[in-house]
């Protein structure tokens, strides 16, 4: 029978789980706080929640102290009947996680979908290797690169910083997510430029780069501007798909008159799951959740730059993404935020070839400017995979000796 089922992570102080866990189940789907004397036998068959299992975790200090008081912690999974909800995201969420999450501290880690349920999500239109094929690069990480600087810039800059990026080699550029439909750089010009500005760079160096331009506006609008993207001949769609939600994305991903790939970024994600006792677990919402809602590209948080997530919980979204899955084609991790080319061998060891090196600041903000950033990247990457040294690789490249003795990463200089 179709079902999704959902791991909680909860804390009780006296630790009675099965009392919580069932409480769960029914409340969440026949029941209520007070008992229904009406409740019929076949609905309580087809309709509630069953427990499917309970795993009592150790006790933790940290955690007692984060309660003043001694909290016994365990994962309850819970199964809920596909019969009670509608084949979407809304509806799911809403049973699995709508009332309980304003429930004091539950948070909601994982959730499983049989096979038939998991069939009526598209996942990616084209994936990692539909990407691939595209730019014909296989063999190594993608680099992407951002504008940065260009509100209240006009199209002008927005062409010179384009080509700047390109020129130095870049896969991708895409938009900052804070940059909005405006008068200086309108949505269509900035399509039209680039796409330009990329024949033009590719005319004379050989080397594909796409641009994802910044889908923005009010939600219904969305689809109808998207679609306008496809026929002016964008080659990507950025997404700030936190700000909007899940289904919107999805309806995006599935509309075969849109037709391009997208990028979700993670912006707004943050207000939903930092915090260990609330909340959703990034691996559920930036990792699977993505994936089945149809991303091709997912955004976030690398360990180690500038805004850093747990690197248990980069690895687990990379992993969601990423892993084979019977309905879903794979997407491409992208952590970001502070990357510069000192931190390349961390984030091949980490996230291996099919991941995407993103740089916003740690390209533009290279001394010899944004064609050398994208250089000192590039010859990182090709360098590493031929198993050489940063150190030894930046004794060939100029591009990446700068970087690093700027933000460091070079053993000596
Ligand atoms: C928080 S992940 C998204 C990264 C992003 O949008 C960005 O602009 C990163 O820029 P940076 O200069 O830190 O590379
Ligand atoms: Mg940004």
């Amino acid at each position: 029978m179709a079902s999704v089922t959902a791991t909680y992570l909860v804390h009780d102080p006296k630790g009675n789980f099965e009392k919580k866990a069932e409480g769960i189940a029914l409340g969440l789907t026949v029941g209520s706080w007070t008992d229904l004397p009406d409740l019929q036998k076949e609905q309580l068959k087809n309709h509630k929640g069953s427990v499917a299992e309970i795993i009592e975790l150790p006790e933790d200090n940290r955690v007692n102290q984060y309660f003043g008081s001694p909290r016994k912690q365990a994962l309850l999974k819970i199964s809920y009947p596909a019969a009670n909800f509608s084949f979407d995201l809304p509806a799911i969420l809403t049973t699995v996680f709508g009332k309980l999450s304003l429930d004091g501290e539950v948070k909601l880690i994982d959730l499983e979908f049989s096979e038939d349920l998991s069939s009526a999500f598209p996942g990616p239109s084209f994936g990692i290797d539909g990407i691939r094929n595209q730019l014909g690069v296989f063999e190594r990480p993608l680099l992407m690169s951002i504008f940065k600087g260009v509100i209240g810039r006009d199209l002008d800059y927005f062409k010179h910083q384009l080509r700047e990026q390109a020129l130095g080699g870049v896969d991708l550029v895409k938009d900052d997510e804070i940059l909005f439909d405006n008068p200086l750089t309108p949505f269509e010009e900035r399509i039209k430029t680039a796409k330009q500005v990329l024949a033009e760079t590719e005319e004379e160096t050989g080397h594909k780069t796409l641009y994802a331009v910044n889908l923005t506006g009010r939600t219904f609008d969305l689809k109808d501007k998207a679609k306008r993207a496809a026929e002016l001949g964008a080659s990507a769609l950025l997404f700030n798909v936190f700000a909007y939600g899940l289904d919107v994305l999805q309806s995006l991903a599935e509309d075969p008159e849109v037709n391009l790939p997208i990028m979700a970024h993670p912006a707004v994600s943050g207000a939903l799951t930092p915090s260990e006792f609330y909340g959703l677990s990034n691996r559920l919402l930036l990792g699977k959740l993505l994936r089945l809602a149809g991303a091709d590209f997912v955004l976030f948080p690398s360990p180690y730059g500038s805004v850093a997530l747990r690197k248990e919980d980069a690895s687990g979204i990379a992993a969601e993404l990423t892993e084979k899955h019977i309905n879903w084609k794979g997407a491409f991790p992208v952590p970001s935020a502070g990357i510069h080319p000192g931190l390349t061998p961390l984030l091949l060891q980490d996230f291996g070839i099919d991941s995407i090196i993103n740089a916003g600041g740690g390209v533009h903000g290279h001394p010899g400017g944004a064609v050398a950033g994208g250089k000192a990247f590039r010859d990182a990457i090709d360098g590493l995979l031929l198993n050489k040294s940063l150190e030894q690789i930046s004794e060939e490249s100029g591009p990446l000796k700068a970087a690093l003795n700027l933000w460091g990463g070079l053993v000596k200089s």
